[in-house]
């Protein structure tokens, strides 16, 4: 039998201690996670994000899986010779792209996760915005100005869309039978069309349309960086415009916290952009004092 006195036991009591207040704050509430392409390779933090998931759901708060893919879809479409052109990290997509991606997320990369999610003793339930009527989806258009004539002209995307409508009943129905839904960015339009969605601009409408305790998306950095490259672990809206004005945060790091502010001056109480290279990071967030990643909340 082991020794009830041994230090590394009490410790891991203690562990399980630290967490009850959280725990207790959090029960009931949605936790809306979005899971990247980037941070999706590695088969052994799958099954740890797998696990956080699982566990998230077993002391009663409801997770809500969001999935990206890009990456896996830019593979598919070399091994078809299509290459793809980006808009403002929004992938141009015709309609032999957006089968592509309809193909790639909802049906490759969602059973995927459905499948770690139940290798890790959960029960999840895929669908896309077309699913239960989730998310109508607009079509969306970027303004871009020549820079010889200095005129702005409108750059057709094509099947990119965005969330018009959620109709949010067959989220609450999926996570009320004791399931975690886990939803692929794809979603048909008023035109009956199939639009392909920026991942986090998914589970931002998403978080917001739910009202979520927490918005946390996975990525490949450990949170949003200054200039020396330390980690700023809170901002603020105003922080977030000023840092995109100095050229402190660019790339797929403006879409991404432009998600944010919206979610969160939208419903979604805060939003943590999260390192999903590190094992088990969202429960050191949620169920930790220190936290880690950058935690953005409104102003
Ligand atoms: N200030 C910053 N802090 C952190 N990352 C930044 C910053 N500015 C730009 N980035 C870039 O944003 C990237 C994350 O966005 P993105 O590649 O779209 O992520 P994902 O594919 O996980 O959705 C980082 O890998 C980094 O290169
Ligand atoms: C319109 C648009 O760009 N859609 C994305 C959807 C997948 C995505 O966002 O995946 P990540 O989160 O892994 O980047 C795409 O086609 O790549």
């Amino acid at each position: 039998m082991s020794n009830p006195h041994d230090p590394a036991l009490l410790a891991r009591a203690a562990t399980l201690v630290d967490a009850l207040p959280y725990m207790q704050r959090y029960a009931g509430r949605t936790f809306v996670v979005k899971y990247g392409g980037h941070a999706m390779g590695d088969p052994e933090l799958a099954n740890d994000f797998a696990e956080d998931v699982v566990l998230l759901k077993a002391v009663g708060i409801n997770p809500v899986v969001v999935h990206g893919g890009g990456p896996q879809i830019g593979a598919m479409l070399k091994t078809m010779g299509v290459e793809s052109r980006f808009v403002d990290g929004l992938r141009v997509t015709d309609a032999q792209t957006a089968q592509v991606a309809e193909m790639v997320l909802s049906g490759a990369i969602n059973k995927e996760i459905v499948g770690w999610i139940a290798r890790a003793g959960g029960k999840a339930m895929g669908l896309s915005g077309k699913d239960g009527g989730l998310v109508t989806a607009r079509k969306v258009t970027r303004a871009s100005k020549d820079p010889d004539s200095n005129i702005e002209k409108v750059v057709d995307l094509g099947f990119v869309g965005e969330p018009d409508r959620i109709d949010t009943s067959v989220i609450e129905t999926i996570s009320a039978a004791g399931m975690i839904p886990v939803i692929a960015p794809i979603a048909p339009g008023e035109d009956g069309q199939t639009y392909n969605i920026n991942a986090d601009t998914m589970a931002g409408a998403i978080a917001a349309a739910l009202n979520a305790a927490r918005l946390f998306l996975l990525t490949d950095v450990s949170g949003v960086l200054d200039k020396q490259g330390e980690l700023l672990t809170d901002l603020r809206p105003s922080d977030i415009s000023r840092l995109q004005q100095d050229g402190t945060i660019s790339g797929g790091m403006i879409p991404k916290l432009e998600t944010c502010v919206h979610a969160v001056e939208a419903g979604c109480e805060a939003a943590v952009v999260l390192d999903g290279r590190v094992s088990h990071a969202m429960l050191l967030e949620i169920f930790t004092q220190e936290g880690a990643g950058t935690l953005i909340r409104a102003d």
